[in-house]
């Protein structure tokens, strides 16, 4: 998959979870880097509702700064997710396409884990939640 991936600073988890994508194969692009957590999130959730990538990550040290920068942008349904089965669910029930998750937080093997939930084609979005996607507009 196309990832857009951004983090305002780096520790063993940004590292990892960047790890994790290579081994996978995913095709990750860092738009913005270097930039401001709002910029970091505005820059990923445009990358995704651009069509650019299929997903986003974003990673800051709570992870909520940078899903809110991402929310703002119309399209983005960014999720900030700690263990894999709110990850697995975001995309089930919520179609998220924005994964947010916190760097000081998350341990890097969870993160990896989260990351992995996330992107699983078995967590495809559920269509009985479709009217209710909709209505997020
Ligand atoms: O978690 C965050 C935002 O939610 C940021 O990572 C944290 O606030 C540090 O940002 P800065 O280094 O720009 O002050």
């Amino acid at each position: 998959m196309r990832i857009a991936f951004a983090a305002d600073d780096e520790n063993a988890t940004t590292e990892a979870v960047l790890g994790y994508l290579a081994e996978a194969g995913h095709e990750v692009t860092r738009p913005a880097q270097g930039e401001s957590w709002p910029r970091l999130g505005a820059a990923v959730g445009n990358a995704v509702v651009a069509g650019d990538v299929d997903f986003g990550i974003v990673m800051c040290w709570t992870g909520t700064g940078t899903a809110i920068a991402a929310n703002k942008v119309p399209g983005v349904r960014a999720a900030l997710a700690w263990e894999a089965w709110i990850a697995e669910s975001a995309r089930k029930w919520n179609d998220a396409n924005v994964l947010a998750m916190s760097l000081k937080r998350l341990a890097p093997d969870v993160a990896v884990e989260v990351t992995r939930a996330f992107l699983a084609e078995q967590n495809a979005p559920d269509p009985d939640e479709a009217a209710n996607i909709a209505q997020l507009g």
